[in-house]
């Protein structure tokens, strides 16, 4: 920016030369730069994520033989509440909303009782 401001939030700018870097284009970088390492952050978690998603289905998908195998049902009831149970508990000591750890679990959980059962058709 290299016009000069009325006003602005750090009440800067307004006694600027129209073509000097004023105190808005020193924020602007400065907001700029912590954007950009926390969006660093996220990305490296984002990847954390799918990498970890990943091997959960790898073990998942093993699981999906192994029932399919033994005429086990692809959905397991109990075991899914418990799991619910744990990581609400996990979500609340994290300071992450319970609800939405629980609604994730269950996103999760219903693709693979999905791939489960593509499995179990297909053997
Ligand atoms: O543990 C199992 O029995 C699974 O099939 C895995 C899994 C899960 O994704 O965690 C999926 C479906 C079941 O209903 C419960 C849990």
């Amino acid at each position: 920016m290299t016009t000069s401001h009325t006003s602005d939030a750090n009440g800067a700018g307004a006694t600027d030369a129209p073509d000097a870097p004023d105190a808005r284009d020193t924020t602007d970088a400065a907001v700029r730069a912590e954007l950009s390492r926390l969006r660093d952050s996220i990305d490296n978690i984002d990847a954390a994520v799918v990498h970890m998603l990943a091997e959960r289905f790898k073990c998942t998908q093993q699981v999906g033989h192994l029932k399919a195998n033994h005429h086990l049902p692809p959905a397991d009831p109990a075991r899914e509440s418990r799991q619910i149970a744990r990581l609400r508990e996990l979500a609340e000591s994290a300071k992450l909303d319970p609800a939405f750890a629980e609604k994730l679990l269950n996103f999760i959980i219903a693709e693979v009782i999905r791939h489960h059962e593509t499995i179990a058709k297909s053997s």
